[in-house]
């Protein structure tokens, strides 16, 4: 392209002074100008302050996602990834193949176990919460045959792998156990009781640093083995496929799970019935597949994201806003160190798991897991040093609610309070939002307002709307917290 010229740049060409002006003119027209100019300095000088002062004012949004072991809060912060961080998210999508092995082992051993103690005649646990509980010291009616014992020795190799995955994935492969927790221990401790600074913090960037600290070996370059090379697990567990079908697909383990009332479907991590797709050489996990994974949290993991900012603004990366999440283990041994985090957090998301009514903690069998969750959300409500902060509601596992009140299990049952209300899922929702928005109300050291959503975190399509509403909502309290600041 040509330099422009006065010849041929229109704009310059109206610049230019005339060639006829009279000192007189002349002295005005430069006089306009210098004006002119003055006013187009300011302007910019202005602009130049503004933007310095936004981007000071630009403060990381800091979120905070709390709730019971198993209640969503990873699965949550897997669909703000997959919604906000998609670039990280792709790279990380193949390290998760190694958690899904092991979740689909995981299955095996759950099914096999109930197969054995009815092989061996151990009698059925009393300590059921279940309805039609038919004759629990009755001997097995099943009649076991050569295939089955020979499933049992097929599927050995299995053993091996099993521990060679929870080694490579560290601490948070292997669920909470009830001996892990004292009886006493409160759903969540007093911050005065806790000593600081963040007493059991494991502060990691993501999932994948927590791995790296345990598994690092020297045949992996990453955990779980990102590239989609093959390794002894996938070999064993592609030689095992046919096999583990034959059990899933078995007519009497079928009816020994259902006598013994192990709903292994309904576990978190199931993948039994994706068999064929999963146990091959070339499984690569799929956004779905790492959803409904299943990782236990360790301690707290940070998460930095940027979130354009929703509404009204547009939607470019110099409108972004850096948020920061916190991903934080649920079961009660680690709430204490959540409390040093509440100081300076803007949101909460919290996670209540409503399907879970008829369920007790891993951790501490004796408190029925909804009861924990009403305990948690009283205490969080009710804490001092939450009191100027947004917490939001999801009420999740909808999916789950939906398929247990189609099972015909009774909410009325284990949940006495709920009256004489219609076994309905939408009665539910109904009944637990009026009680969460009203213990809200009451325990709050000051008025905020009530954010409820009905969420099912694995419907990625359906979460990402809820997200953005979500994030929408904090944005505007955020916004409005510094606008008093300033
Ligand atoms: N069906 C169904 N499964 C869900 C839902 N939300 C989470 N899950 C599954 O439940 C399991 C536990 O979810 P996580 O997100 O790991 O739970 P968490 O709250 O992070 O648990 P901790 O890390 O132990 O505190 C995972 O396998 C999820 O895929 C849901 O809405 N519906
Ligand atoms: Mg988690």
């Amino acid at each position: 392209m040509g330099r422009l010229s006065i010849e041929n740049d229109p704009f310059a060409c109206m610049t230019v002074p005339p060639t006829n002006e009279t000192w007189e003119q002349k002295m005005a027209r430069e006089r306009c100008e210098a004006e002119a100019q003055q006013v187009s300095d300011e302007i910019d000088q202005k602009l130049r302050s503004e933007r310095a002062a936004l981007k000071k004012n630009k403060k990381s949004v800091k979120v905070l996602l709390l709730g019971q072991a198993e209640s969503g809060k990873s699965t949550t912060l897997k669909n703000f990834q997959l919604a906000y961080a998609r670039e990280a998210w792709q790279e990380e999508r193949a390290s998760w193949r190694a958690v899904i092995q092991l979740n689909l082992i995981r299955s095996v051993r759950t099914v096999f176990d109930a197969v054995l103690q009815e092989m061996s005649g151990n009698t059925l646990s009393c300590d059921s919460d279940d309805d039609e509980f038919a004759n629990p010291t009755a001997r097995s009616p099943f009649q076991f045959t050569e295939k089955h014992q020979l499933l049992r020795f097929r599927l050995m190799p299995l053993r091996r792998v099993e521990a060679d995955l929870k080694r490579r994935l560290g601490a948070a492969s292997e669920e909470a156990t009830a001996s892990l927790s004292p009886m006493t221990t409160p759903p969540l401790e007093e911050p005065d009781r806790v000593a600081s600074p963040r007493p059991f913090e494991v502060s990691v960037r993501s999932w994948k640093d927590a791995f790296e600290m345990h598994c690092r070996s020297p045949k992996t370059s990453s955990i779980g083995h990102s590239s989609l090379e093959s390794d002894d697990a996938t070999d064993v567990i592609a030689e095992c496929r046919e096999d583990i079908k034959a059990l899933w697909e078995d007519h009497i383990v079928k009816q020994v799970l259902k006598r013994r009332k192990v709903r292994v479907e309904e576990s978190a991590g199931f993948f039994l019935n994706d068999i064929d797709r999963i146990a091959v050489h070339s499984y690569n996990p799929t956004d779905e597949d790492v959803m409904r994974a299943r990782l236990r949290t360790v301690g707290i993991q940070e998460h930095h994201m940027t979130l354009d900012e929703g509404e009204s603004r547009v939607s470019r990366p110099e409108f972004g806003r850096d948020w920061i999440i916190y991903d934080v283990g649920g079961c009660r041994t680690q709430r204490a160190a959540w409390v040093p985090y509440f100081e300076d957090v803007n949101a909460i998301i919290f996670l209540a798991p409503v399907s879970c009514f008829n369920e007790r903690l891993t951790e501490d069998p004796r408190v029925n897991r909804l009861e924990d969750t009403f305990m948690l959300w009283k205490s969080l409500a009710s804490s001092p040093l939450l009191a100027g902060v947004a917490i939001v509601l999801f009420m999740n596992k909808c999916d789950l609610l939906e398929l247990k009140i189609k099972q015909g299990i009774s909410v009325k049952k284990y949940m006495p309070s709920y009256g004489e209300r219609e076994n309905s899922a939408r009665q539910v929702l109904k009944y637990l939002r009026g009680k969460f928005k009203e213990m809200l109300k009451q325990h709050s050291p000051r008025p905020r307002p009530f954010y409820a959503h009905a969420t099912s975190v694995v419907d990625t399509k359906a979460t990402a709307v809820t997200l953005t509403s979500v994030r929408d909502a904090i944005l505007r309290d955020h916004l409005k917290e510094a606008e008093f600041v300033v």
